[in-house]
């Protein structure tokens, strides 16, 4: 099937994250004619992109809107933007803690309004992107976000808003957690007594080949780490440190539980 890109795509603010979406889009055939960036820097992003600092006098018909600042930025970006949306508008926002609720407020023009929440692998094309709409939003939006959104990765589409900041602390900070995991693990290495170059290289490694393997495995990786532990080998000495009183389980549940509270207080915050 031939991808679908929208008519135009308007992305305001290409920063650490907008910006790995986009190099996957023109990666995979996004014309660049159809592509404008608001960024106040002025900096170029990719040959053929037009990179605004200001905004235009209108949006071209249908286009697609992509919120990629930072969520304080809501305000004053709306007071510039919002006259220019009509009803043809398609709002993307990939704003962390801010619900469809304060988008509509300051769009109130704009039907469509889609939160997505992607992450840093999407430039890959192995991203997850978390995606809600309410029921306002036309099917045949949702059909474009998604056409947009298929290039990155996988897509997770939510019924309820509600749990919108807990995917973004699974999905959306889960690469930050990985990374510090990976550099953890390969300290580790290093403190029972490895190089440091060998440590980083082998932690690293058996992360994504673990990672590739559970992929495609028909086996969940709780049994996968039991498949790695022989009885009484050494494995199982190691797992019973993560495993104690639900060491690892505990920890990471904390990490999450603050990244989604974090988000609860940013829509709080408004
Ligand atoms: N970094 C990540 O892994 C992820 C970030 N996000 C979301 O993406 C958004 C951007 O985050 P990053 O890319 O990390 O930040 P960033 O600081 O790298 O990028 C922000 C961009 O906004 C632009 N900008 C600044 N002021 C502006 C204004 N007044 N009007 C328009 N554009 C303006 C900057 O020039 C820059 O291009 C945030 O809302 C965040 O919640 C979502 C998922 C993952
Ligand atoms: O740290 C943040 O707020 C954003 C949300 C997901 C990743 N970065």
């Amino acid at each position: 099937m031939t991808q679908a890109w929208p008519a135009h795509l308007f992305m305001v603010g290409c920063g650490n994250m907008a910006g790995q979406m986009l190099a996957r889009w023109l990666a995979c055939g996004l014309d660049p004619a159809r592509a404008t960036v608001l960024r106040p820097s002025g900096r170029a992003v990719a040959d053929g992109v037009q990179v605004v600092t200001d905004y235009p006098a209108s949006l071209p018909a249908q286009a697609m809107v992509m919120l990629g600042m930072k969520p304080y930025q809501l305000d004053d970006v709306a007071v510039s933007l919002a006259p220019l949306c009509t009803a043809d508008t398609r709002i993307v926002s990939i704003l962390a803690g801010t619900p469809v609720a304060d988008l509509r407020q300051r769009f109130p023009a704009v039907r469509d309004v889609i939160r997505a929440m992607p992450n840093l692998p999407v430039a890959l094309g192995q991203g997850v992107t978390g995606l809600y709409a309410d029921r306002d939003v036309s099917p045949s939006a949702r059909s474009a976000v998604d056409a947009i959104i298929k290039p990155l990765g996988a897509a997770e589409w939510i019924e309820d808003e509600g749990q919108f900041n807990a995917l973004t602390a699974l999905s959306g900070c889960g690469p930050a957690f990985l990374f510090r995991f990976i550099d953890a693990f390969s300290r580790a290495g290093e403190a029972i007594g490895l190089s440091r170059d060998q440590a980083a290289r082998m932690a690293l490694a058996t992360v994504q080949g673990s990672a590739n393997l559970a992929a495609q495995a028909d086996e969940s990786p709780a049994t996968l780490a039991d498949r790695v532990a022989s009885p009484g080998g050494m494995t199982r000495e190691g797992l019973n440190i993560l495993d104690a009183d639900n060491r690892l389980l505990n920890l990471l549940s904390d990490t999450l539980a603050a990244a989604r509270d974090r988000g609860e207080e940013i829509a709080r915050a408004r």
